[in-house]
């Protein structure tokens, strides 16, 4: 024999009712079922107000009994039930309003009364659903909890579980198919109707499977099982397959609201399996709670969180060693019924916390005021302390006990999300880690928590770009091309959250925008503004989030601090921030590491090379750099060869800017300005203090064709200059050389010019928009390091950026 208990919503209407009458029909031949219903769903709500109404003396209680009275009959028609049943709910119906009546003209609730009102749901359920199946031919009988189940008085109603299962013998001789008893209804000592409480039905359920000696307690409601976290605040959440009572009874504390704990506790001695399961989806698994469950992959078994929490705090000098503060102080919270979710106490005893509902806030400052009135005087004790907009985190799983590292995992996890932690408690039993943490983080806690711990499918990285020009545009269609691979390679999603440019910009509502930015950019966008970009990004406060500085503009370098301090991680190909004031760039870095997040910015030299993780690497294993050699600039060598090959300077240059190898301003190339801001950021990296002013620096070409403002001004000017330029290549040919634009560092020395290089310098045969950085250091001494290759272009400085971005968030 097994119990099956079907919540409100199961039997909210006749289709669900239907439902119910399937899922019955299923084991009907097989076993025995004894099955409680809760009344039709929201009706005891509605009851509990029609009383309240009629006790405010407000009619309206008598339009709403109606509605609820309509609801019912609907129901018997749509089922097509016999008279005898809209008969029996008529009658239950005036019963009611006499009940009602009586209060709207005595305006007073007695206890007996609010019971009888409040428990005819469950009466006028059980009966309508007794006849219904019956009608589909299953023989049922419809009992009458108030029989069976006996509560006794004391500090609020108890079951008297001896009386109760002596009673419930008595059912074992009744011949029946479906024994049927209505949820949450029971009576006291003298007969009266009685309540169960909170989550009253799965009481009656538990004390029936434990009093009938059943072999299952099933509980049918409206989602598939205990989830390893909230579906609504988790998308990955999956339901837990199998689970203790103990696991159970954890997370349902601490808001999984599947079951209502202490309903637990019959099933639980009696150890009488409990499964979870979905009437508007029965096929589906659900979760068996069970005393000894199978082992899930995951040690932890699943995540809840509360909100609404404020945490409390009583500290003073005057508490230290001395005795009694604790329990005068949870005393007075308890005879305040001021329920407490969480405690700690740090060592040096000078002060105490615990977690309590908002709605307690008020009373709580109020009895500990009062019961602390000579210490506060004294300044022993503090004025009480309150923190609002927090809520309570618990990972629970039973696998978690004695194994090390558990709860360091969480909390790396959180730092490097920049989640910070108000309190935290951990049972002794090791059951559960709890803590509390601004509202606001709730979502992102769960979610990174959850990626973490459980065979997540995918991981959300979510982007926020700026910059959509020709390396901005190629790094998008990267993604896009890539999607695929790396959410089923990698597990990676790739999400565009935001874009925009110096003039548009688009925030994704919940969408991912990675596949149509361009449309939305042109049609839906709103005004650039890079503040309220940052801000939002902010607000949004999502896990795994990277800005993506894909411009060359200052202002955009410029927000770095602030991204940083929203814990978002930057990926910047934009040299500007790099390059600015030493102390800046270690600001940024500083930034970056206290808020456990990332600066990378790979592709500032080499573009898609790896140059800088390289020095990096180098410096972290104990080597040390003592000189560079480097050719930086992919459109100034690309521009050189095309010159060798017989183009005219300035065609060469307009080669380099239309296959986008220049910067959006090409004299920041052709200055010589964007190698000294490279050559400024490999020594940085390679750990030496260096500004522009210690860079010597010679322009490329004359300084005569940079004073113009635009490009059509530059290349004007290099026409102009066009007999300067064939000067090179005579010299060229005479002295058999050629002209690299060379940046270098030694012994302090940092110097960026054009220089001669003879046929047997490495340097003399660069090809196309090659890059090659030569690296002298302790290790790489006679023979220096060298990395060489496409150094500018759209698609090796988007792959550069891409490979930041997939390094950062694979951590
Ligand atoms: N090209 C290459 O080979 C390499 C380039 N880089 C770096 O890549 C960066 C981009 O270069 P590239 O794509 O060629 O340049 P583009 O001019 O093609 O694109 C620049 C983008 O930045 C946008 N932008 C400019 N100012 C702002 C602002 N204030 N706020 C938001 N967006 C802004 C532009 O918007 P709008 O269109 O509205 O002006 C445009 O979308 C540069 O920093 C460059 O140094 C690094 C390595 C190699
Ligand atoms: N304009 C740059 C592009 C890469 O930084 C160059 O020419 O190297």
């Amino acid at each position: 024999m097994k119990v099956l208990k079907f919540g409100g919503s199961s039997v909210s209407n006749s289709e669900n009712c239907k439902r119910v009458q399937e899922i019955i029909k299923r084991d009907y031949a097989n076993c025995k079922q004894v099955v409680v219903v809760s009344a039709f769903g929201g009706v005891t709500d509605e009851l509990e107000r029609c009383i309240n109404l009629a006790s405010d003396r407000n009619k309206e209680y008598e339009n709403s009994l109606f509605k609820v009275k309509e609801r019912h009959f609907q129901v018997i028609n749509e089922l097509n039930l016999p008279a005898e049943i809209e008969f029996g709910t008529s009658k239950k119906f005036d019963e009611i309003a006499e009940l009602l009546q009586g209060v709207y003209l005595l305006e007073e609730i007695s206890q007996k009364v609010k019971n009888s009102v409040m428990g005819s749901g469950e009466i006028l359920s059980s009966l309508i659903f007794s006849a219904y199946l019956n009608q589909c031919g299953m023989n049922t009988v419809l009992f009458d909890s108030r029989d069976f189940i006996k509560t006794q008085n004391g500090k609020g109603v108890f079951l008297n579980s001896e009386q109760t299962n002596k009673n419930l013998e008595a059912v074992k001789n009744v011949e029946f198919q479906v024994a049927l008893f209505p949820g949450f209804i029971a009576s006291g000592q003298k007969g009266e109707m009685t309540l169960l409480g909170r989550g009253g039905s799965d009481y009656t359920a538990s004390i029936l499977a434990a009093g009938l000696k059943c072999s299952e307690l099933e509980i049918w409601t409206d989602v598939s099982g205990m989830f390893t976290a909230d579906p609504r605040l988790v998308s990955q959440a999956q339901p837990i397959e199998q689970m203790s009572f103990q696991e159970a009874m954890e997370l349902s504390h601490f808001g999984a609201k599947v079951i209502y704990p202490p309903t637990l506790i019959p099933v639980l001695q009696n150890k009488i399996n409990v499964r979870i399961k979905n009437t508007f989806a029965p096929d589906e698994k659900g979760t068996l709670i069970t005393s000894a469950p199978k082992s899930e992959r995951s040690i932890v078994r699943g995540l809840s969180s509360i909100n609404n929490i404020n945490l409390f705090t009583l500290s003073g000098s005057g508490m230290v060693g001395i005795s009694g503060f604790a329990s005068r102080f949870f005393t007075c919270l308890a005879q305040n019924k001021i329920n407490v979710v969480l405690i700690t106490q740090a060592s040096s005893e000078q002060s105490m916390s615990v977690g309590i509902n908002e709605g307690d806030r008020a009373l709580a400052i109020e009895a500990v005021r009062s019961e602390f009135e000579m210490e506060i005087r004294m300044n022993l004790v503090n004025e009480p302390a309150v923190e609002q907009d927090l809520s309570i985190v618990a990972v629970v799983g039973e696998d978690m006990g004695y194994t090390p590292g558990i709860s360091g995992k969480v909390f790396s996890v959180l730092g490097r999300n920049g989640v910070n932690i108000r309190a935290m408690a951990q049972g002794g039993n090791e059951l559960n880690i709890t803590f509390m943490v601004p509202t606001f983080d709730v979502k992102k806690v769960l979610n990174v928590i959850h990626e973490d711990f459980f065979i997540s499918t995918h991981k959300k990285v979510n982007l926020y770009i700026a910059g959509v020009g020709n390396v901005g545009g190629k790094l998008l269609e990267f993604m896009k091309n890539q999607y695929d691979y790396l959410l089923e390679e990698k597990g990676l999603q790739l999400i565009v959250r935001a874009v925009t440019n110096s003039r548009k910009m688009y925030f994704a509502k919940d969408e991912n925008m990675l596949q149509d930015w361009k449309q939305k950019l042109e049609e839906e966008s709103e005004v650039a503004n890079l503040q309220e970009f940052v801000k939002r990004m902010d607000q949004a406060n999502l896990r795994n989030s990277v800005f993506v500085d894909i411009t060359a503009s200052e202002s955009v370098s410029k927000v770095y601090q602030q991204v940083l301090n929203s814990t978002v991680s930057i990926v910047a190909c934009n040299k500007i921030a790099a390059s600015s004031e030493f102390d800046n760039y270690l600001r940024i870095k500083a930034a970056a590491k206290k808020h456990n997040v990332e600066f990378m910015f790979e592709s500032n030299v080499g573009a898609g090379l790896p140059v800088i993780s390289t020095i990096n690497s180098l410096i972290h294993t104990g080597d040390k750099i003592v000189g560079i050699d480097a050719v930086v600039s992919g459109s100034l060598n690309f521009i050189m060869n095309e010159f060798n090959n017989g183009k005219s300077f300035v065609e060469a240059v307009k080669m380099a800017m239309e296959q986008g190898f220049t910067e959006p301003d090409p004299k920041i190339d052709l200055s010589g300005m964007d190698v000294l801001r490279k050559l400024l950021i490999l020594s940085r990296e390679a750990g030496y203090k260096l500004e522009v002013k210690d860079v010597e620096h010679e322009p490329m070409i004359p300084l005569s064709c940079l004073n113009g403002e635009t490009a059509a001004d530059l290349i004007r000017d290099l026409e102009a200059h066009n007999d300067h330029f064939e000067a090179w290549r005579t010299v060229m040919a005479e002295k058999n050389i050629r002209y690299r634009y060379i940046a270098s560092f030694a012994d302090g020395k940092a110097n960026v010019s054009l220089k001669e290089v003879t046929p047997d310098h490495p340097f003399y045969d660069i090809h196309g928009k090659d890059n090659v950085i030569s690296l002298k250091t302790k290790w790489y001494n006679d023979q220096p390091l060298i990395i060489k290759g496409a150094g500018a272009g759209a698609e090796v400085t988007a792959s550069g950026i891409f490979g930041d971005i997939i390094r950062i968030t694979s951590n």
